[in-house]
């Protein structure tokens, strides 16, 4: 996923946050950008980018299950009729959008072989017929996006003619706008829509248009394109595309459409509800239970697996929960219990047997990993200070990341950008990839939900997932976790009691800088209110005794 493609990446860069640095990682990202410059990027929207304006909120409910299917609309209509343009003007109305994708049935040509090619390049190949599009191909793609799994859609080259080799990467759009000249012919395709539009417009003003494109955009002449056009696209047209227009719930006109538009943007919040909202404090809030440290962790977690609490291992902890600890030592003692923590959760990738010889020529009866793809993916930014730790235990492993953050006033978890390895984003992969999902406390267990869910969207199986994490809130959602993906394993070092609600102020001094001296003093925290802390301040879970926050420690 990432955030208002379309645009280069300088542009995007400045978009999101002026000065060029990176976009504030507690701050939701619209908080940064103009309304005019978004709506000015959503016009301009890509085909086949998924865009996003706010992050995405949780789209499944409390029994990790999906929620809902992605709202998918079809737009068809001849060539140059304006299908891209009504679909670019849907996203800009829709105006505040959870995640939207734009997909062209001009990717899913068929490859072709080089006697098509020759025929193409001399204005001889019928591109305009049903036959010239891969339709078993195109359905299978959007059934997985409207399922809410990823895709990876193939590429089409208009100057070439030709399907390239590599593919495009789709995963997480809640609205899918499919358009093409057959989007609507296809009776599988038909019933994957849940609004069908026909865009309807004048023959001689979509020649015109056509010239125009082609001429600019797809380096074709003049004569060339008008050849095209009688021999193969006006026929096509009247034969395939318009007599789909029937299928359409609504006609829009291929000009002057601005109101049609702003009904069917209207229709399409309307049924676009917002399930999402307060699952964190739902979680949160489910079944508290106050567990200490002696406690059978198993009769409740089944898959939570503590670090055995050993002397050297309360030495570590006692050094990071220190509010004095200074940075250096912190991230010394952080990077040996990651390795630690990774050493543990390594014990659950499934290893085969492996004979070798040793140097005094006896053979020695070993075990090697048995998995061909293992990888590591980070929630930003806590989950980043246990990234040393499995770098250590092994070596070159490849890392992605998520970026998870919370909504500033209600706490919810919004995904905000992902960055997987190839081992996940391919789904043949993702189903025999081993992923160590790093996070460093599990409190209301929101984000991890979250990840959960994105992985399992991209067929990584559950008993593959192993989360590792610093400390585990017994009272909070590792609980709902546990239950909606009982198969997923949590490797913790510390199960701590106590989970309670509370407000941030932006701009909280770290721990070792707050001096408790006269009120006023910079570096002091104000004693606010819980009003002024509502109005100002962003809500948080507190696990405690805890870390205090990890990421800002580590990395501040
Ligand atoms: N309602 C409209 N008003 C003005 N120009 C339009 C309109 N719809 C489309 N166009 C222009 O016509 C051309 C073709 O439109 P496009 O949306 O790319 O067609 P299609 O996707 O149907 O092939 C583009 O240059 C576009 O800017
Ligand atoms: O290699 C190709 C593939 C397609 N075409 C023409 O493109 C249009 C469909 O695209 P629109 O954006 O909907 O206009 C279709 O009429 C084909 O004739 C092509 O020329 N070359």
């Amino acid at each position: 996923m990432q955030n208002i493609e379309g645009v280069d990446k300088k542009k995007q860069a400045q978009l999101l946050d002026p000065s060029g640095a990176r976009p504030p990682l507690s701050r939701s990202i619209t908080t940064t950008l103009n309304p005019s410059a978004r709506s000015e990027v959503l016009l301009q929207a890509k085909k086949n980018t998924i865009l996003t304006s706010h992050g995405r909120p949780p789209w499944y409910g409390e029994d990790g299950k999906h929620l809902s299917e992605a709202f998918v609309i079809g737009i068809a209509g001849g060539s140059a009729s304006g299908k891209t343009h009504v679909a670019r003007c849907i996203v800009q109305a829709l105006g505040s959008i959870p995640t939207v994708v734009i997909l062209s049935q001009d990717s899913f040509y068929k490859r072709h072989s080089p006697e098509d090619l020759k025929l193409a390049f001399a204005n001889r190949y019928d591109f305009d017929h049903p036959d010239a599009i891969d339709m078993p191909l195109f359905a299978s793609c959007l059934a997985d996006l409207k399922a809410g799994r990823q895709s990876n859609i193939p590429i089409y080259s208009f100057k070439d003619h030709q399907r390239l080799d590599e593919t495009k990467y789709l995963y997480g759009a809640s609205i899918i706008i499919v358009e093409g000249i057959l989007a609507l012919h296809d009776p599988e395709l038909r019933s994957l829509y849940d609004l069908k539009i026909f865009v309807q417009c004048d023959s001689d003003l979509m020649l015109a248009r056509r010239i125009r494109r082609d001429v600019h955009e797809r380096g074709r002449s003049v004569e060339g394109v008008l050849e095209q056009y009688l021999r193969y696209v006006k026929p096509a047209y009247d034969n395939f595309v318009q007599p789909t227009s029937r299928y359409a719930d609504i006609i829009v006109p291929g000009s002057d459409n601005t109101v049609a538009i702003d009904l069917i943007a209207t229709h399409i919040r309307r049924k676009i509800d917002d399930r999402s909202s307060y699952l964190r404090e739902r979680l949160a809030k489910i079944a508290p239970r106050d567990l200490t440290p002696g406690d059978c962790y198993d009769q409740y977690f089944p898959n939570l697996i503590v670090l055995p609490q050993t002397p050297q291992v309360r030495g570590i902890f006692t050094i990071l929960r220190d509010r004095t600890t200074p940075r250096e030592d912190f991230i010394f003692f952080t990077d040996r219990l990651s390795t630690y923590l990774s050493e543990k959760a390594v014990e659950f990738l499934p290893f085969k047997p492996r004979t070798v010889t040793t140097p005094v020529g006896a053979a020695y009866h070993g075990k090697e990993l048995s998995v061909e793809h293992v990888c590591g993916v980070s929630i930003l930014r806590s989950g980043g200070p246990l990234e040393q730790g499995l770098r250590r235990v092994i070596q070159d492993i490849r890392m992605g990341s998520l970026l998870i953050q919370s909504e500033v006033h209600t706490g919810e978890p919004l995904l905000l950008h992902s960055m997987l390895p190839v081992c996940i984003r391919q789904r043949n992969l993702a189903q025999n990839s081993y992923v160590f999902l790093l996070d460093a406390q599990i409190g209301t267990g929101a984000a991890a939900f979250m990840a959960i869910r994105v992985l399992l969207d991209h067929g990584v199986p559950q008993e593959n997932i192993i989360f590792v994490t610093f400390i585990v809130a017994a009272c909070g959602g590792v609980r709902v976790l546990q239950r909606a993906f009982p198969r997923v394993r949590i490797v913790c070092g510390a199960v701590d009691p106590v989970l309670r609600e509370s407000w941030a102020l932006w701009d909280t001094p770290p721990p070792q800088e707050a001096k408790e001296s006269e009120p006023g003093t910079p570096g002091t925290p104000t004693v606010k209110t819980k009003q002024e802390a509502e109005a100002e301040g962003r809500k948080v879970w507190v696990v405690e005794p805890g870390m205090g926050h990890i990421g800002d420690r580590y990395y501040l």
